[in-house]
């Protein structure tokens, strides 16, 4: 569960979080609001690249923001970003291990990387550089990270973005499966509402740095407000 308590952030003049306050309880939840809404910053908030000005944030019932964003991994979030982050010159396995050699110890990182590669079915391709990774696989290996040592939270930004559709379905697929199995709670961002419904039970919706809708995905997509601030419609 994320709890977020009146956090504001602010850039010079810019408020891209703006008093915000919402609980998060869904184990797949989405996060969506037109271009500028804030949406990155708070994920920004989440893993500790951004420091806001007030507020407070919760995780498991712990404290957030004054843990470094590697006592944040240690403490169980993940994070992938819109532009993937595989290293090209380490193989998939490499890949894997260097976030494992920080949250898992070592006589259980051989077994635990493994466990990753078979989940996102990469089980074949662990000695493939980086470099050699199609764009899919790379959404993968972004995946496998993200599963490795006990997370509590995966914060996923665009998962799908410039994949093909069975592609785009086979990650889905995987996502979904991800809180039972691995017993992380994940947030999604992304732009594709259909992407959305169909796979986040609970939505929140960011609208100049506020709290737009929050609830079942479903009737946030209904309310007015939204398809007017998100969908265009007047
Ligand atoms: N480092 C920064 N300095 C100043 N302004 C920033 C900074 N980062 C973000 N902003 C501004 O904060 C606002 C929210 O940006 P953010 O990237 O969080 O929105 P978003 O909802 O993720 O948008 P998109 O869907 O386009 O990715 C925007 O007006 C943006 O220009």
């Amino acid at each position: 569960m994320i709890v977020i308590e009146d956090v504001m952030v602010q850039f010079g003049g810019v408020r891209p979080i703006n008093g915000l306050t919402a609980t998060l309880t869904a184990p797949v939840a989405g996060l969506i609001g037109p271009n500028g809404a804030g949406k990155t910053t708070l994920l920004n908030v989440l893993s500790g690249f951004v420091t806001p000005v007030r507020g407070n944030v919760m995780l498991g019932g712990q404290p957030l923001l004054a843990m470094t964003p590697l006592q944040r991994v240690r403490h169980g979030l993940r994070r992938s970003f819109q532009t993937e982050q595989v290293v090209e010159d380490l193989t998939v396995r490499g890949n894997l291990k260097a976030i494992a050699d920080h949250v898992v110890a070592a006589p259980d990182r051989h077994e635990a990387i493994d466990e990753a590669l078979t989940f996102v079915g990469l089980g074949a391709l662990g000695d493939r550089l980086g470099q050699s990774l199609n764009l899919f696989e790379r959404r993968l290996v972004e995946l496998g990270k993200c599963i490795i040592g006990k997370p509590k939270l995966i914060l996923l930004d665009e998962p799908a973005a410039g994949l093909t559709e069975e592609e785009g379905n086979t990650l889905r697929e995987l996502i979904l499966r991800v809180p039972a199995e691995f017993g992380a709670q994940v947030l999604v961002i992304d732009h594709d509402v259909e992407l959305i419904r169909a796979m986040c039970k609970e939505t929140i919706v960011l609208d100049y740095g506020k709290l737009l809708a929050i609830g079942p995905t479903g009737t946030v997509l209904a309310h007015p407000d939204v398809r007017r601030a998100y969908l265009g419609e007047l």
